[in-house]
């Protein structure tokens, strides 16, 4: 083997069979590539160490060490080496584990000549945009935003003084702003700060909550005063007494609670669904909307007496296009708390892929960045987020283009409308308008986030072929014991599985996906932004 030169990139190809290294040796030799080659894992593994080539070719199926092992030793001891993994078994599980184990990509057997080196030339580049990084010096320390709310622009310095000076008294606040911006955080950092910190904070969500059953969450309701009332229930204002409720998307809330809410401010009481019972609670109110509450007064769908009650003083979070230079700060703020909880490992952001993020809109404000910045930190493959790792709506939006990633047998298999062995998808993934063009993204984000229902599902399908007397129930008890171990909690991920797949089974359609769901359309589209599906 002999020893890579400096400016030629080196491919090293690990596979126990000699012809398909000699075959792909010859393809990658068209090009000015140097070329190395080891027969079996373990003699792969100390090519590596010995001089790390730019990029490895690693066949899956060999004797002796699997190509999943090698490539875990592989990435153990070098987290940034590029690796392709080779198959001649096209199976989603296959993808599933490779990219789960930090291949770059993986190849089918037989090699299309041009994909390979498509391939290589992506592989390549993708290393040296990484290598050009360099020192990153990060804007912030995450450690410094205990409140979470990073920027540093004027706006947001006006908005840090006005929470500075509300937070001494009991003044009602409310927060204004587009969706995302920020407001429920600041309505958090007011009660910090204030004296009622030791007491509860409770947010309500008025535009989640369906108008019959909003008085009764608020206030409570007696037992017997409405069809399922079967006991006494305190509502969330007993709940918070001494504390602060946050009335989110106040807009949304109904004129008859308005009333209620008004007497609470004026009164400082509350009165049962129900009940007769004058009840005093000392509760202080936040309250926020995306709405034009002014232009609802005129039109009398919110009471004026309301919004002069509630609109003491007014915060007006910016949208974050117009803080653009808060974005590098956001960015590595993100990156920091995923290091921190090790979800992610990426500390860098490639200068191409910042400058698109600052020149993003963001209609979806911090929300919507703090979701991508998620995503492409999962789809990065060393420590830096590349132009490429964006997802392709936000390079598309800004005119940012990278190479055409070379069809995979995914992409082959997706656009021939050959679907995998099962089903398996991120919500964004399978509702964002990527899945054919960029079926790898999709696949990366994929295998971080359903990897292990896939597993679990993939289970449950070959007991289910293997056994066709399987019941619903017995597969469902299958599930449950394996999702059981989970992180996020059942119904969560059952939950977000039946959002997508309904979404996509009505086109999108909210209203009739929220008919389907038994949730009001509200709750639908709170949910769906909230778990960042792209719809
Ligand atoms: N200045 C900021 N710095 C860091 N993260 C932020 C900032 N502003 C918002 N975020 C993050 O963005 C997401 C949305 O924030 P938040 O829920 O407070 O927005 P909102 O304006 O209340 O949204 P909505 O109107 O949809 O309820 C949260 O995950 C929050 O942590």
């Amino acid at each position: 083997m002999s020893e890579p030169s400096a400016k030629t990139p080196t491919i090293l190809i690990i596979d126990d069979d000699s012809e398909i290294r000699y075959s792909l040796s010859r393809v990658l030799s068209s090009r000015k590539y140097q070329v190395l080659e080891a027969a079996s894992g373990e003699l792969g593994i100390a090519a590596v160490k010995k001089s790390p080539p730019d990029l490895v070719f690693l066949d899956i199926r060999m004797s002796g060490m699997s190509g999943i092992e090698a490539l875990q030793h592989i990435r153990s001891s070098n987290p940034k080496q590029l690796v392709v993994l080779m198959t001649a078994f096209g199976t989603a599980q296959t993808a599933i584990e490779a990219m789960k184990y930090g291949a770059f990509d993986y190849i089918m057997k037989p090699f299309d000549p041009q994909k390979v080196l498509t391939l290589a030339e992506n592989a390549l580049k993708a290393h040296a945009d990484m290598r050009a990084v360099g020192e990153y010096k990060p804007t912030i320390n995450s450690e410094d935003y205990k409140e979470g709310i990073v920027g540093s622009s004027p706006v947001m310095q006006d908005v840090f003084k006005v929470i500075g000076q509300v937070t001494a008294s009991d003044v009602t606040v409310m927060v204004t702003g587009e969706s995302g911006t920020g407001k429920e955080l600041v309505a958090r950092s007011i009660w910090k700060h204030s004296h009622r910190a030791a007491k509860p904070f409770i947010a309500v969500n008025c535009a989640a909550i369906p108008d019959n059953l909003i008085e009764s969450e608020l206030f409570g309701h007696e037992k017997g005063s409405f069809t399922g009332a079967t006991g006494q229930r305190l509502g969330k204002f007993e709940l918070c007494d001494g504390g602060t409720i946050f009335l989110d998307e106040i807009g949304d809330m109904a004129l008859a609670t308005q009333t209620k809410i008004l007497r609470v401010l004026q009164q400082g009481e509350i009165q049962r669904v129900g009940g007769v019972d004058t009840i005093k609670v000392d509760v202080r109110i936040l309250a926020a909307t995306n709405k034009d509450l002014e232009e609802m007064v005129k039109a009398k769908t919110f009471r004026e007496d309301l919004y002069y009650r509630l609109n003491v003083v007014r915060i007006r979070m910016p949208a974050l296009r117009d803080r653009d230079d808060d974005i590098p700060q956001i960015v590595d703020f993100c990156m920091q708390s995923l290091a921190k909880q090790k979800k992610a490992r990426v500390s860098k952001v490639s200068p191409e892929a910042m400058a698109v993020l600052t020149k993003h809109r963001w209609p979806g404000n911090v929300r919507e960045l703090e979701n991508v910045i998620y995503r492409s930190a999962v789809i990065a493959q060393g420590d830096t987020i590349l132009l490429k790792d964006l997802p392709q709506e936000i390079r598309d939006a800004v005119g940012a283009s990278v190479p055409a990633v070379a069809a995979s047998p995914a992409a082959a298999a997706s656009q021939a409308g050959t679907a995998a062995p099962f089903p398996v998808a991120s919500p964004s993934a399978v509702l964002s308008s990527q899945v054919s063009s960029a079926p790898f993204d999709t696949l990366r984000t994929m295998a971080a986030e359903t990897v292990a229902l896939a597993h679990a599902r993939q289970v449950v399908e070959s007991i289910a072929t293997a056994e066709p007397a399987l019941t619903v129930e017995r597969a469902l008890d299958f599930l449950h014991e394996k999702l059981s171990d989970d992180a996020e909690t059942i119904l969560g991920r059952l939950e977000r599985e039946m959002i997508v797949r309904v979404l996509k089974a009505e086109s999108g359609n909210m209203v009739r996906a929220s008919e389907k769901l038994g949730i009001t359309r509200a709750t639908l589209r709170k949910r769906v932004d909230e778990l960042g599906l792209k719809i």
